[in-house]
């Protein structure tokens, strides 16, 4: 059985540490030696009756007088072995020194009654158990030491020494009694014990022998330490080292002086004897009272060494033995009575723990942390809680009085919002010009057609985003103007801007002020692409872009009514069959929308010699129609002649297809059949079939670039294969084909190399460009992208540094558009910028700060000095738009981003610059 389980204080029958508790007193009843047996003396008066008592049954007439019976704690008959004294006598208190609790086993009895002879058992057994205890918990470190000194004649011997000298004793305020220069012996096994042993025995011996051959007259204390760490006890709660001792005493003879000294010599030895043994009675004795009174353990050398383990933190244990012999009659009463006084002493033991500085601040801390929570308990206790509830009671009143004020505020808040509103609403419309009030009427009457009492809130939103914006424009400084124009995402009616839908229409005027100043991005192109590509996803998403009319000069703010999903709460409230009629109210709003998009686009379409747009507002699955910037980037509006016939998609459906003409910079227009292809997945590209790819063109400007390749189509390299190098790539120079040979792109390339070159002149680009870009591009499939971005590039640049009026006449409207679309991604990549930083550019491009003009120039020079701007994907994207390319395919965002990337990679094509 684990020591640990069976002798925890905790656990222990007669209490654990800090409990009070006796000495454990037992009697050990030796038997009669060979010698004892031939001389007839046995004739012993002792018997034990049983495991308690011991009888004496004197057939002598006048002993007939003591007392006959004595009760112990336990009574060893003359038959019980050492094993059994040890297992029930002494076990227990000897192996409490594992828990940290000091412990001590004395022997007494008259002179040959068995006391080494048993204590040398016990000793034994305990030391194995200890080894035993420690094997059993090899996760625990254990120090076991080993000290052993003799006391004759008041005088303190170290059994471990060579040398006799005696040994002082000093008082140590925390240890007590400590005797000096003691060696102390770290016990490895219990070989090395044994060893240990027999070299005290050796010592005793040999001072024994020069004083007393027949018996020890001496006290033999031998002590064993276990330190055990930490872990050892208790975890982290009770962190700390153990540090106890046990003592097993072999005292001295007990017999009286006069019994064994005469003169001399001897009568020193003896009354010294006696006075560690008188004083070891006297302590006992007073101990046993019960009364406070003074305890004399410094009267000898004896009791102040073992002051502890006599009366205070300590378990005890005393095994009296005694002579069986009737000659010895006497001292065993003698021992009896001490016994019986023994037996009423109480002790104090508590574990011991040597706390190091960390674990002692922990325990502070968590007294004083529990003294305050004592603290906190009895000020809460305390009635102030009459005051607590008087002062809630009167925080209430305050509350329900405020939200009343609140209430009333906002009543007349909300009227003075209505007036405001109404005067703005006039003030808007005379400004309005016949055409725009025409619009904004067949609004009205389109939503009047519907429900009256639904189609008036959006209407009367729609105002109040008009009388906001305005209220906006005249609050901007020109700087902000020139960030922020075209960059809101409101829907706009002018000739220099798009339109586009607004924030949220449900929110206050106030928050829409807000929404627009704060919505610098701008950019809706995504989700215009994406109610595209999921039709069953348009009906709810309110997102749409509208085609200005290009005649309109005025600036005018309009706001479609849409319902928005914030809207819901509101009708909630105002309208209890909100719910019932949402899907109906959404489709008016829809068809409203769709109204106003044939009115602004019949502007637009009268500019158009394609009548496909009109296709935007009778076809259902065109209904999202275009701003230009979203020209920029919708596609596959129209089916390919495949997918008209088919009905499913042309080629694989997965790559960028568009195709140019080979006479560079002719100026000319492509006819819409020859225009640039897209198909849904690449859905940023620019390209698109019919009308669509023509506007899409012109509006970027690329007229010439398109001019460039309109005697041999080519198809641009699928961009999902582009990552993959190496691989052959899918080219054709045929328009059905989506898979053009390697042949094809060789000849291909050299074309198109012969196209850059030209532009190179033109543009009037370095040398060391020239150089880098011809080396590094050399005809792998793979450089299909770069070629292309090469001549984009060059072909925007020819465009815009040409001389006017030498671009082709049939150029203005979509250079205008181009110029707005270029101002519209500058602001973007500028906005990243604070406006020192902008300015800092300005001064650096050498561009006018004044005027909205200056964003030619501005777009000019982001072209030109990519290097000014951030390095983020995002704004190489936005740089990719002002490139007339949509970044949607992993090779070209990989591209632009290295492309912008302070610390180009090794591989020397990605880390081209695209800089002239
Ligand atoms: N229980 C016992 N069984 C057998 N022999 C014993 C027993 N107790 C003691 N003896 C023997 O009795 C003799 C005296 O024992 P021991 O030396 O232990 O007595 P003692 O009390 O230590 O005497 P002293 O006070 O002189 O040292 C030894 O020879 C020992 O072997």
């Amino acid at each position: 059985m684990a020591r640990g389980e069976e002798l925890h204080p905790c656990d222990s029958p007669r209490g654990g540490a800090g409990q009070k508790e006796k000495i454990f007193v037992s009697v050990r009843l030796r038997p009669a030696s060979e010698r004892e047996r031939a001389r007839k003396d046995i004739v012993t008066d002792w018997e034990c009756v049983n495991s308690t008592t011991i009888f004496f049954k004197s057939s002598i007439p006048e002993r007939s007088l003591f007392p006959s019976a004595h009760m112990f704690d336990r009574v060893f008959g003359s038959d019980c072995s050492t094993r059994e004294v040890y297992e029930e006598g002494a076990k227990e208190v000897a192996l409490a020194v594992l828990d940290g609790i000091n412990s001590s086993i004395f022997a007494y009895g008259q002179t040959s009654s068995g006391k080494t002879y048993t204590m040398s058992g016990i000793t034994k057994y305990t030391v194995a158990d200890i080894f035993d205890y420690m094997e059993k918990h090899p996760g625990r470190e254990y120090t076991l030491k080993f000290s052993a000194i003799e006391i004759y004649n008041e005088s303190v011997r170290d059994l471990l020494s060579a040398d006799s000298l005696p040994l002082r004793l000093l008082d140590d305020p925390e240890k007590g009694t400590v005797i000096e220069k003691l060696i102390e012996e770290t016990i490895e096994d219990q070989d090395h014990f044994h060893e240990l042993i027999s070299i005290c025995e050796a010592q005793r011996q040999i001072g024994e022998t020069s004083l007393n051959e027949m018996s020890s007259r001496s006290h033999q204390i031998l002590r064993l330490t276990v330190v055990s760490s930490e872990s050892a006890y208790g975890g982290a709660e009770n962190a700390g080292t153990l540090a106890a001792s046990v003592n097993f005493v072999d005292l001295a003879g007990s017999e009286r002086a006069s019994q064994t000294l005469s003169a001399g010599q001897r009568l020193k030895e003896g009354s010294h004897i006696n006075r560690s043994l008188l004083t070891l009675g006297t302590v006992i004795r007073k101990l046993s009272t019960g009364r406070n009174s003074h305890i004399p353990y410094r009267d000898s050398k004896l009791t102040r060494i073992l002051q502890n383990s006599l009366g205070g933190n300590a378990k005890t244990a005393i095994i009296c033995t005694l002579n069986p012999a009737r000659s010895h009659v006497e001292q065993s009463r003698n021992t009896l009575l001490f016994a019986s006084c023994a037996k009423e002493v109480t002790m104090n033991a508590h574990v011991n723990i040597v706390m190091s500085d960390k674990t002692l601040v922990k325990q502070l801390q968590r007294e004083l942390a529990r003294l305050e929570n004592e603290m906190r308990g009895l000020r809460s206790s305390t009635p102030v809680t009459i005051d607590s509830a008087a002062d809630l009671k009167e925080k209430e009143l305050l509350i329900a009085k405020m939200e009343m004020e609140i209430a009333e505020l906002t009543r007349q808040r909300d009227i003075a919002q209505s007036k405001v509103q109404e005067l703005l609403q006039e003030k808007q419309y005379e400004l309005l010009n016949p055409e725009e009030r025409s619009i904004v009427e067949a609004m009205t009457d389109q939503a009047k057609l519907g429900d009256n009492k639904l189609a008036h809130e959006p209407d009367n939103r729609m105002m109040e985003r008009m009388n906001s914006q305005n209220l906006l424009q005249f609050a901007e400084t020109a700087e902000d103007n020139f960030l922020l124009d075209g960059s809101s995402p409101r829907l706009s009616l002018t000739a220099n801007n798009f339109v586009e839908l607004g924030p949220d229409p449900s929110k206050s005027w106030e928050d829409g002020c807000e929404t627009i100043g704060e919505d610098t991005d701008g950019c809706r192109e995504v989700k215009c692409i994406e109610i595209q590509e999921r039709p069953s996803e348009i009906e709810k998403k309110p997102d749409q872009c509208v085609s200005p009319p290009d005649k309109l000069d005025q600036k005018v703010d309009i706001i479609v009514p849409v319902k928005g999903e914030s809207e819901k709460g509101t009708d909630d409230v105002n309208n209890a069959d909100a719910d019932v009629s949402y899907e109906s109210l959404k489709k008016k709003i829809q068809d409203m929308q769709k109204t106003i998009n044939c009115l602004l686009n019949l502007g637009h379409m009268d500019q158009s010699p394609d009548s496909s747009e009109t296709d935007t507002c009778s076809s259902r699955s065109l209904k999202v129609t275009r701003s230009r910037s979203c020209r920029a980037t919708l596609v596959g509006l129209s089916k390919s002649p495949e997918e008209q016939k088919t009905g499913t998609p042309a080629s694989d459906g997965s790559y960028n297809v568009y195709q140019r003409t080979e006479s560079s910079f002719s100026g000319e227009v492509p006819s819409s059949r020859n225009l640039p292809r897209k198909d849904s997945r690449f859905s940023g590209a620019i390209h698109r079939s019919n009308s669509e790819d023509l506007m899409s063109l012109r509006d970027f400007g690329f007229n010439g670039m398109t001019g460039l390749h309109s005697k041999t189509t080519r198809n641009m390299v699928p961009a999902d294969r582009q990552t993959q190098r190496g691989q052959d790539l899918d080219l054709s120079t045929s328009r059905g084909s989506s898979h053009p040979s390697i042949e094809d792109w060789s000849s291909e390339f050299e074309s198109r190399r012969r196209e850059i070159i030209a532009l190179w002149d033109l543009c009037d680009v370095p040398l060391v460009h020239r150089s880098y870009f011809f080396l590094l591009f050399r005809g792998d499939p793979s450089d299909a992208v770069y070629i292309e971005v090469e001549l984009r590039r060059l072909s925007f640049l020819k465009s815009t540094s040409a001389p006017k009026g030498s671009q082709g006449t049939g150029k203005s409207s979509s250079s205008k558009a181009l110029s707005q679309e270029r101002e519209m991604l500058s602001r973007r990549i500028l906005k990243k910028h604070s406006r020192k930083e902008r300015e800092s550019l300005y001064e650096k491009w050498g561009v006018s700060l004044n005027t909205k003009q200056r964003s030619l120039q501005v777009a000019r020079k982001l072209w030109t000095n990519t290097e000014d701007i951030d390095h983020s994907m995002e704004s190489a994207q936005l740089v990719a738009k002002l490139l007339g390319m949509e970044v949607t395919s992993h090779v070209q965002k990989e591209m632009f981003e290295l492309s912008f990337s302070p610390k180009p990679p090794i591989n020397k094509r990605k880390s081209f610059s695209w800089r002239t």
